[in-house]
């Protein structure tokens, strides 16, 4: 996979503005921490490169093609959709097994029994979730079903995982398992991760890079160390120490 790269991108709802952004480039193989006040413009982002989100204008430079969002079919955007993998806050699990949720995917991709089999298989042991094969995934309790949420995705072996506030309803548990398996994808797999947080010491211990959004925009990018011990702008500044009135 190539770089994601988003240019002249403007999201409106009604006559409001809710994202304008010049340009910006996710290289292959990073893993982006997206922080930012509530109602700042991040789902946004992150459903306009899931191609979600019909913008006014923009393009997305996305698995090497060109994409105008604007005019995007549904025919060209499912294969690009197919390469990626999304976890939003709350897991919504189908009325079946967490085998047959684990499973949905690579039915769809029309991968044969066997190879379905190792691949949950697989996915279940990483989020240490096998002994719950059997089990109606609408009876697990909220952090298993975001693990499952999660092997749901990675069996899929997504080019690039979209995280939206992930962890925001788990307890240190499930929060401790999630990111090493996130952690473990992005280092076996050399996944591109994007993932928002509002849990600011997560996006320390996990991003390389962070990206501050403020008010539709991306106010500043830097390396996280650099992000969190020397921020330019005022605003992050007052966002890091909890100064920011939202
Ligand atoms: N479908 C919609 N219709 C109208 N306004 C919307 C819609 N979706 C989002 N918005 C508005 O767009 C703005 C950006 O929303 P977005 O969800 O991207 O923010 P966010 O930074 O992810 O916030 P949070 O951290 O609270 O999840 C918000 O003001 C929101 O109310």
């Amino acid at each position: 996979m190539n770089r994601v790269e988003v240019r002249n991108l403007e999201v409106t709802y009604g006559n409001r503005t809710v994202l304008a952004l010049d340009r910006v480039v996710f290289e292959r193989g990073g893993f982006y921490g997206i922080v930012g006040p509530s109602g700042a413009g991040k789902s946004t982002l992150l459903r306009v490169i899931n191609l979600l989100e019909k913008p006014v204008s923009g393009q997305l430079h996305l698995f090497g093609e060109e994409v105008d969002l604007s005019t995007l079919s549904y025919a060209k955007g499912m294969p690009l959709q197919r390469q990626m993998g999304f976890v939003a806050q709350k897991p919504s699990m189908f009325q079946a097994s967490v085998y047959d949720n684990v499973a949905l995917g690579l039915r769809y991709r029309k991968r044969n029994r066997v190879q379905i089999q190792a691949l949950v298989q697989e996915a279940l042991d990483l989020v240490e979730l096998s002994h719950l094969s059997d089990q109606r995934a609408h009876t697990l309790s909220g952090g298993e079903a975001q693990r499952v949420a999660l092997a749901r995705t990675l069996v899929c072996e997504p080019s690039l995982l979209l995280l939206d506030e992930p962890t925001a309803s788990l307890d240190p548990y499930n929060i401790s398992i999630f990111e090493r398996v996130i952690q473990t994808i992005h280092r076996q797999k050399h996944t591109t991760i994007l993932m928002i947080t509002h849990n600011l010491p997560q996006a320390r211990r996990l991003a390389q890079t962070c990206l501050f959004v403020n008010n539709g925009r991306i106010v500043e990018r830097a390396d996280t160390e650099a992000f969190f011990h020397h921020p330019h702008c005022t605003e992050l500044a007052d966002f890091i120490s909890g100064r920011m009135i939202c």
